[in-house]
């Protein structure tokens, strides 16, 4: 026990210098002490002022009304408070002065240490004392002559059956297995002996007690073997689970990795090695953070449920080139602590290789689908600009190449944006007249008083603001050549009958002049109307269209060959982006998308689309978002579902009537062949057409 602490429980006595002997003998006679320290007015240790120094005064005949210091014994061992109460024992003083930093802060007599002791002795032996006697172990002693000086209260119980005392008596008499006398005789310690004492049976063990080197009795402790028992049969239990957790743990497939709390690894299955391929035999006790710092893994599954405290699964990597599922689960003690991390392990190795296989075959799927595109696509040709990828134009195209080789005035027909002009222009370059010119006229673009002197040419003075010298018409200009006469149903009645005179006779005479011009010209009319129809109706001659349509070409609309719709907008893609330095291309949601519009303006109006949408589409690919609201489900513009534009602001009608015009305009112009398509779709006369174009600056594309 430190002094500082003895000292709280006890008055010490202090004194000045310059008190008085007398006063300081009343001090000890009524404090019931006998020394005190004696200070300074600043409280300064002095000296130590004892009852030794008072009989000494009276003895010597000292005035006892003197200052006490002049009697105080001043050269005397000093403690201070942090020292042990038993160091000043054994130094023959009868008190201590006890001082800190030169202050007195009290005194220590002998006899208050003696009484510290004994009421520490006197604690302590009680304590033994209950402990002994509330074992429930039968505790018999014996003194040095052998006979029984000591019984707890078991023993009593027990051995003192018939209330016969036992205090005195050798205790072999009663169980002759034990012999405390030669034990203290011999000092030797006999082997755990069994007795059975009133149908109880006990261990029994016996030992001599030495106190220093002398054997001053002997002591025997019975215990029951009831108690051991029910102990062994709970460690049985407990070791046939533990064999049984040991048989599960072993025979997992699964590799089982188990830490502690601090994740050190406590536990390591087989299959964990087989599967890992790890030696782990050096990993136990050893800290998963150094393991991983070691590089045996890419990261521990058991430091992240330590972490978030939850059950994780993580890809692991081992230095053996493994990947390993790991998936951590915590193990709570009764106060919410992670006890255990017991993580179980499964090769995703062969996973991951399939997978990688199936990334690999996925790829050459890919691979196999371009190259059948591309082999289907080598069935699509490209036939002087005119993609051609479906039976019907395969077939179309190899009848305009057979009528090359002939002469024979060919009528195109079809739909706005089929692709005539191409058609004409393919007819033209594989035929014998390829290196002659070819003349594209627009029927419809020409003024009906003007058609005359376009086609045949005039000659000079032939009327007012006619040129000097004349002027050429197409025919002339196409002489030796093609002349491909664009929109022939809008050839004006009345001079269709001139028109035919000049195919038949093969000649003609420029206007104002009386000369004929033979003209060797190869004739290829085209036109989006029904002429047979007209023919009925009166508004085209009977004799005219039987002799341009000698051989009829008939070019089907795109929603009848929906098939070539994604080779032709493929080729549109690929055209634009070399021609725009780009690298887009179509989700597949788009080709979808384009297969199920109607195309009312054919493959014009799909060109222009996809022109459009790659030069407003910010990325590369091109996805529904991009599309106009008519081709992802809306209807065409010619459809009956057709909706009124919907405004989502107000604005004066001028301004949005004028807006919904435009649009209007440039969407027909966009999607519709000839003015007078748009003229009867938008159901305004052709001239209105021309103006409001004009206006909005819409051009044809
Ligand atoms: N099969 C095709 N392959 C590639 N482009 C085509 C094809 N058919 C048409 N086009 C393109 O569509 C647009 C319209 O074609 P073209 O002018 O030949 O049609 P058209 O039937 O003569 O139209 P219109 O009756 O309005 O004069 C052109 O840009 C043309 O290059």
């Amino acid at each position: 026990m430190k002094i500082r602490k003895f000292l709280e429980n006890s008055n010490s006595c202090l004194f000045f210098y310059e008190n008085t002997i007398r006063e300081a003998a009343a001090v000890f006679a009524e404090q019931k002490t006998d020394a005190g320290c004696v200070v300074d007015q600043s409280g300064q240790f002095l000296g130590v002022f004892t009852r030794d120094h008072v009989c000494a005064a009276i003895s010597t005949g000292a005035d006892l009304d003197g200052p006490l210091g002049g009697h105080m014994s001043c050269n005397v061992k000093i403690f201070h408070p942090d020292e042990d109460i038993a160091d000043p024992i054994g130094m023959g003083c009868s008190c201590f002065p006890v001082v800190e930093n030169g202050r007195a802060v009290g005194i220590i007599g002998v006899q208050d240490v003696a009484k510290t002791y004994h009421d520490h002795y006197k604690m302590t032996r009680n304590i033994i004392d209950a402990i002994i006697q509330s074992s429930r172990n039968l505790i018999i002693a014996a003194g040095p002559d052998g006979r029984i000086n000591f019984m707890n209260r078991s023993a009593k119980d027990v051995l003192e059956r018939n209330g016969e005392g036992l205090y005195g008596s050798r205790i072999h008499r009663l169980i002759p297995e034990i012999n405390l006398s030669e034990i203290i005789e011999t000092g030797e310690v006999p082997p755990l002996c069994k007795v059975s004492i009133s149908n109880h049976a006990y261990f029994i063990r016996s030992y001599p007690i030495w106190i220093q080197d002398k054997i001053i009795g002997a002591v025997a402790i019975f215990q029951d073997t009831a108690d051991l028992e029910s102990i062994a049969d709970e460690l049985g239990a407990v070791k046939e689970l533990n064999k049984d957790l040991d048989a599960i743990i072993e025979s997992s497939s699964d590799g089982i990795f188990v830490c502690d709390g601090d994740a050190n690894v406590l536990r390591i299955n087989r299959a964990y090695d087989e599967i890992t391929g790890l030696d782990t035999s050096g990993f136990y006790g050893k800290n998963m953070k150094k393991l991983v710092r070691d590089g045996f893994f890419s990261q521990s599954v058991t430091l992240i449920v330590l972490e978030k405290r939850q059950a994780q699964s993580i890809i692991q990597k081992t230095s053996t080139g493994k990947s390993l599922l790991a998936t951590g689960r915590p193990v709570f003690d009764e106060k919410g602590e992670i006890l255990r991390v017991v993580t179980s392990v499964r090769d995703i190795t062969e996973l991951y290789e399939l997978q990688n296989q199936l990334a690999e075959t996925q790829k050459m799927t890919e691979q196999y689908r371009r190259e059948l595109d591309s082999y289907k696509l080598r069935d699509v040709k490209n036939v002087d600009g005119l993609v051609v990828g479906s039976e019907k134009m395969h077939e179309l195209v190899d009848t305009a190449i057979r009528l090359a080789g002939v002469d024979s005035t060919v009528l195109i027909t079809g739909e706005s944006g089929t692709g005539k002009d191409l058609v004409a222009g393919i007819i033209h370059t594989h035929s014998l007249r390829k290196n002659q010119p070819f003349i594209r006229v627009n029927c419809s673009a020409i003024p009906p008083n003007l058609l005359e002197s376009e086609l045949f040419g005039y000659e000079e003075g032939a009327f007012t603001g006619a040129k000097k010298g004349g002027k050429p018409g197409y025919f002339e200009m196409a002489d030796s050549g093609t002349l491909f006469l664009d929109e022939i149903g809008d050839l004006p009645y009345d001079f269709q009958a001139k028109f035919l005179r000049v195919l038949q006779e093969c000649e003609f005479n420029r206007v104002g002049g009386a000369e004929f011009r033979k003209f060797d010209v190869r004739i290829i009319a085209a036109t989006n109307q029904d002429l047979l129809e007209m023919m009925h109706s009166g508004n085209f001659r009977e004799d005219l269209y039987y002799r341009l349509s000698v051989v009829p070409l008939n070019i089907p609309p795109l929603r009848q060959r929906a098939g070539e719709i994604k080779f032709l907008a493929a080729s549109f893609l690929k055209q634009f982006n070399s021609s725009y330095g780009m690298e887009k291309r179509f989700s597949p949601d788009v080709v979808d998308l384009f297969e199920r519009y109607r195309w009312p303006g054919n493959i014009r109006e799909l060109r222009n689309l996809v022109e459009r949408v790659m030069v407003m589409s910010p990325d590369d690919v091109i996805t529904r978002k991009d599309l106009p609201a008519s081709v992802c489900g809306a209807g065409p513009l010619d459809g009956g579902s057709r909706r009124p534009g919907s405004l989502s602001e107000l604005m004066p009608l001028k301004q949005a009537t004028q807006g919904v015009e435009k649009q209007l305009l440039q969407r027909a112009y966009e999607t519709l062949g000839t003015t007078r398509e748009i003229a009867r779709v938008l159901g305004i006369s052709a001239p209105s057409v021309v103006r409001k174009a004009a206006k909005y600056g819409i051009k044809r594309t």
